[in-house]
């Protein structure tokens, strides 16, 4: 066993103390089916299984992955990261069964509480209506969503920028609707006996239907099992007020604005992904006024670097026959043409990879739209990816939030308040049942659907 005794500093952790390794280095990469980047911290010889056990009984003890201090006990320490993502089809026909665990998602079609029997009836058909359509939009960006193997990238960025910092983790990739699937990375973590686990969404700000989402999984997959139950566990809800994410948005709109002939001329154009209205306005999600402050600190960052640009906010990618955030994106695209706006540079700000609406919807369907509309300049700016300056910084996101970790089922961190009103409900019901009986039973009804919402 690896131990060493250090004199720099700490990070204190409950009743422990995390210290940095006195060396580093990168490790090879073990992939397996899950899809898991699974490494093992860097100790010499054959010490690699040994991963992440120290063994002391006095002082300040470290071993080549995480330093513990510790009195008169035997502490062994691992470290997780979940990095939570949606997942997205990797060949055509992934698309339809994706789209199924997507629509059969409580938190994305919310049905009232008497109605959750129709959720998964309800799913397979909006799903088989709806994949013709997302078929095409992953036919043109190439048969699939990349989604995968940039979070697989980004897992593996990670860990080396916390090994740069000295903390030796173990990454894990967790989707909500594809593989490798939440279930099978939490299964994955209990394999390897993790004793401390940073649960960071890769999704800059909150929504019920994303962040949300993923985290009810976990707390369900936690309260079942007793093992998990008792794991220290810090969830990151939100990011997008980090300096290192605002600064690195920044720089990237910066240097893109450079590639226009009139810097100064150009209009920023940030596009979000929309949800419902209702998500905002009934259930208190609080994704539209983070996105909004969001794009305030970009700007401001923005403005202390002399950039002064115009700008705006619209939501894209609204699906089925509710109200979204407004304004939409197509809708502003127009109008801007229309006042005469020559330059413009898309901004995608509520995902941090590459994925189908960034190069199918924004890339392709968008930029026909402007152009279309009279817009003459057109740019995008490249979703950060594994850009160097946002990795270290979600490094220091981890490492920050490893202190507060507690077990899951005390922590009331991702609860939202749901306002029930009974007159609502009983509306909703009501047109709920007759909706969800036409969708079922009429074909006329769903052929109208499917032209009109799909
Ligand atoms: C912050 C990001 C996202 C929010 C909020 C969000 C809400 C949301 N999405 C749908 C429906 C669909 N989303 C689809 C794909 C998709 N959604 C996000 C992100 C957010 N979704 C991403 C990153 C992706 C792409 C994954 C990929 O494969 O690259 C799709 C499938 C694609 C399509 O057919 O358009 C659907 C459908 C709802 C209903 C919703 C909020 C309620
Ligand atoms: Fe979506």
């Amino acid at each position: 066993m690896s131990v060493s005794c250090h004199s720099s500093k700490s990070l204190r952790l409950d009743n422990v103390t995390y210290q940095p390794l006195s060396g580093s280095c990168s490790s090879p990469r073990n992939k397996n089916m899950l899809g898991l980047v699974h490494s093992q911290p860097c100790l010499p010889f054959d010490k690699r299984n040994t991963v992440g056990k120290t063994f002391c009984s006095v002082g300040v003890c470290t071993y080549d992955g995480v330093a513990i201090e510790s009195h008169s006990q035997v502490v062994e320490e691992k470290v997780g990261v979940l990095l939570l993502n949606l997942g997205g089809p990797e060949t055509l026909n992934d698309v339809q069964p994706f789209l199924f665990n997507l629509f059969a998602d409580p938190d994305i079609i919310r049905l009232p509480r008497l109605f959750r029997f129709l959720q998964r009836p309800l799913a397979q058909l909006i799903s088989v209506l709806r994949a013709p359509k997302s078929k095409e939009g992953y036919a043109a960006i190439g048969g699939g969503s990349p989604l995968r193997k940039i979070t697989d990238e980004q897992a593996h960025a990670l860990k080396l920028a916390l090994e740069a910092k000295n903390i030796s983790a173990n990454i894990y990739v967790g989707m909500r609707y594809w593989y490798p699937f939440t279930e099978e990375a939490i299964q994955q973590i209990k394999r390897d006996k993790i004793t401390r686990l940073v649960v960071l969404p890769l999704y800059p700000q909150f929504s019920i239907s994303t962040t949300g989402s993923s985290i009810r999984v976990l707390q369900s997959l936690f309260r079942k099992d007793a093992h998990l139950s008792r794991l220290p566990v810090a969830v990151i809800k939100s990011w997008y007020q980090r300096e290192g994410y605002v600064k690195s948005m920044a720089d990237l709109i910066a240097k893109e604005l450079e590639t226009f002939a009139e810097p100064s001329e150009v209009m920023i154009f940030f596009s979000a992904h929309g949800v419902p209205v209702s998500y905002v306005e009934d259930a208190g999600d609080p994704y539209r006024d983070q996105m909004e402050e969001c794009i305030f600190l970009i700007m401001q960052e923005l403005k202390a670097r002399g950039i002064d640009n115009k700008h705006t906010l619209a939501y894209q990618s609204r699906v089925g026959p509710v109200q979204w955030l407004k304004p939409y994106t197509d809708e502003v695209l127009v109008e801007l043409g229309q006042k005469g706006v020559k330059n413009l540079l898309a901004v995608p700000v509520s995902f941090v990879s590459e994925h189908i609406e960034t190069l199918e919807e924004i890339d392709m369907e968008y930029k026909d739209l402007a152009l279309e509309s009279g817009i003459e300049n057109w740019g995008r700016v490249p979703a950060l990816g594994c850009t160097s300056s946002f990795i270290t910084d979600l490094a220091d996101a981890v490492i920050e939030a490893l202190p507060s970790a507690t077990t899951m089922s005390t922590s009331s961190t991702t609860s939202i308040v749901v306002d029930h009103d009974p007159v609502r409900d009983f509306v909703k019901l009501f047109f709920g049942s007759i909706l969800a009986f036409l969708l079922l039973f009429s074909p006329r009804m769903i052929s109208a659907f499917k032209n009109h919402l799909f």
